[in-house]
C-alpha cells in the first residue's frame, strides 16, 4: 500500500518530463536492493558489493539533500557529514561563521602534529536545476541500468566531498595512521563566491592554528581516461557597460543612439572573443590560457504593459559579460581594451565592475601553484595516482572559479582535482551525473593520495620558509 502511493507520487511528479523510464528504475533499485541483501547473505564474494552499495547509498543519501541556492539545506548537509564522522571516529567541530551557514570541519589527528597539515576541501551547496529539464528528478539520486547516478552535485562536488570519507574509512579499516594531520572541510556558499565560506574560513584564527600545508579542492571531470589536474585557475571580471545616447522616433535614422552604441561595443567584444576561442579551437591555447568574454544579459527599452514601446529608442542601453582572466594574460592590456573599444567614453558609454579578482598576490605575482619537481605535493599526487591506476593529464588552469584561490592567496599550494576520467563534463548543466564505477575508483585513488600525503614527512621548502617568518 505505502509502495504504491510512492510509486504513484513518484510518476506524478515525472509526468512533465514525459519520460516513462525512471519510475522504472526507480522500481528496479528497490528490487535490486532487496536481492543484493538476499546475495550477500548467501555467498562471501558478494559481500564487496554489499559493502560498494552502502557506498553508493552513502553517496545517494548526500546527493538527495537539497542544498541548491538560493535556499541551501546547510544544516541537513552539515548533520549528515558529522554522523559520517562520527562513524568514522573524526573529531568534527561546526564553525558558524557566518549566521545559518555552518562549515563543517573533521580532523583525523597525526602521529606528528608539528608537520603542517593536510586540508580536504569541497563545498556542500550545489547550484540550481530545472526539473523538469531533467529526465531523472535531480535530487533523487537515481541510478540507471548503466550504473549512473543522477543529480545536481554529483560531479559538483559531493562526490569529491565523500570520496575522501570513503578513503579514509578504507585506511582506517586497514590500520593506517597518518603522520600529519588530517583536516576535512565542508564549506558553504562556493557556488555564489566563496565570500561566506571558504574566505572566512580562510581568515579565520582557526584556520592558523590548522597550520596547512597543502589544499586539495574541486576539479573537472574528464571525457578521455585522463584524471584533469589545476595548478591555477582564471580569474572572474564581471563587467557591465552602460551606453547612453538620444532618444528619438523608432523612424528615424541618427547617429549616437544608446542602442547603436552599445552594439559597436557587443561587436568588439564579438571579434575579440571569437579571436580567443581560435586560439583554442586551433590547439594553440588550452581553455584556460586564453580570455573568455560571453554576454550575459542585455537590458534596454521602455516597457509597456504589452511589451515595450515599439516606436521609441531608448536613452540608455546595458549589457553583462561574464570575462575570465588566466593568471598568465596581462590585465593592463585588457583593461585598456575596455576602457578605448568596449566602453569609451568618447561614444557615451561607461563601465562598471560587478566583481573583479586579481591576477596577481600580494607580492605582485600571479597566483598558481608550481606543477612540478619544484613542488613535492606535486610529485607525490603524480605518484600516488599512477600506483592506484590512474593516469593524470598535462596540469591545466581551471577555466572558472573554486574556493582554492582563498588558499593560493595566501601563499598555500593548492591543487584541484575531481577524479573522474570517461565522464562528460556536465557540471551546472541538466541531467549531472557520474558513474558508480568511476565514484568507486575515484575513493581509491584518494586513498592512495591520502596515504602518500599523510605520510610525507619532509619539510617542503614552503614549509620551512613559512617557519622562519
Ligand atoms: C566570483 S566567484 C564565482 C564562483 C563560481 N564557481 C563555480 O562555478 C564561478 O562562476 O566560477
Ligand atoms: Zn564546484
Ligand atoms: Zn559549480
Amino acid at each position: 500500500m505505502e509502495t504504491e502511493t510512492e510509486i504513484s507520487n513518484h510518476q506524478y511528479y515525472s509526468l512533465p518530463t514525459s519520460n516513462t523510464h525512471h519510475h522504472h528504475q526507480y522500481y528496479s533499485r528497490r528490487l535490486l536492493l532487496v536481492v543484493i541483501l538476499y546475495l550477500a547473505s548467501a555467498s562471501a564474494s558478494a559481500s564487496a558489493s554489499a559493502s560498494e552499495d552502502l557506498i553508493i547509498s552513502r553517496f545517494q543519501q548526500y546527493l538527495q539533500i537539497n542544498t541548491a541556492h538560493p535556499n541551501p539545506k546547510y544544516y541537513e548537509a552539515a548533520d549528515f557529514i558529522i554522523s559520517e564522522a562520527k562513524s568514522l571516529s573524526l573529531e568534527s567541530q561546526v564553525l558558524e561563521l557566518v549566521k545559518g551557514k555552518p562549515l563543517v570541519l573533521l580532523k583525523w589527528p597525526g602521529k606528528n602534529p608539528k608537520l603542517p597539515s593536510i586540508l580536504l576541501n569541497s563545498h556542500t551547496d550545489v547550484v540550481p536545476a530545472e526539473h523538469h529539464k531533467w529526465s531523472h528528478p535531480p535530487f533523487d539520486a537515481d541510478q540507471d541500468q548503466g550504473g549512473r547516478i543522477y543529480a545536481r552535485g554529483s560531479q559538483d562536488m559531493k562526490c569529491v566531498g565523500l570520496q575522501y570519507l570513503e578513503a579514509i574509512r578504507k585506511l582506517k579499516s586497514s590500520g593506517f595512521q597518518p603522520l600529519r594531520t588530517l583536516y576535512l572541510s565542508f564549506v558553504p556558499d562556493e557556488e555564489i563566491g566563496g565570500h561566506d565560506g571558504a574566505a572566512k574560513l580562510a581568515d579565520s584564527q582557526t584556520f592558523q592554528k590548522m597550520n596547512v600545508g597543502i589544499v586539495l579542492d574541486e576539479g573537472l571531470a574528464s571525457p578521455d581516461q585522463n584524471y584533469r589536474v589545476f595548478f591555477g585557475e582564471r580569474c572572474p571580471w564581471w563587467l557591465v557597460i552602460k551606453a547612453t545616447g538620444a532618444p528619438g522616433h523608432g523612424a528615424k535614422l541618427y547617429d549616437n543612439t544608446a542602442m547603436e552604441n552599445l552594439l559597436k561595443s557587443i561587436e568588439s567584444v564579438r571579434r575579440f572573443r571569437a579571436a580567443q576561442f581560435d586560439l583554442v579551437k586551433a590547439g594553440f591555447k588550452p581553455e584556460g590560457e586564453v580570455i573568455s568574454v560571453n554576454m550575459v544579459f542585455l537590458k534596454a527599452g521602455t516597457p509597456s504593459p504589452t511589451g515595450f514601446v515599439m516606436n521609441l529608442q531608448p536613452s540608455e542601453a546595458d549589457a553583462g559579460f561574464d570575462i575570465r582572466v588566466p593568471p598568465t594574460a596581462d590585465p593592463a592590456s585588457l583593461e585598456r581594451r575596455i576602457a578605448e573599444e568596449w566602453a569609451p567614453a568618447s561614444r557615451n558609454m561607461t563601465f562598471e565592475f560587478k566583481h573583479k579578482a586579481s591576477v596577481y598576490d600580494k607580492f605582485g605575482k600571479p597566483i598558481l601553484t608550481a606543477a612540478d619537481s619544484s613542488n613535492p605535493w606535486w610529485a607525490l599526487l603524480e605518484g600516488a595516482v599512477k600506483k592506484a591506476n590512474g593516469k593524470l593529464g598535462k596540469p591545466e588552469i581551471f577555466p572558472a572559479s573554486t574556493d582554492a584561490r582563498y588558499f593560493r592567496e595566501r601563499g598555500l599550494p593548492a591543487i584541484g582535482f575531481s577524479p573522474m576520467a570517461n565522464t562528460p563534463i556536465l557540471l551546472h548543466d541538466h541531467n549531472e551525473f557520474l558513474s558508480k564505477d568511476e565514484y568507486l575508483k575515484g575513493i581509491d585513488i584518494y586513498e592512495s593520495i591520502i596515504r602518500d600525503y599523510a605520510s610525507y614527512v619532509e619539510h617542503t621548502k614552503d614549509e620551512a620558509s613559512r617557519e622562519e617568518l
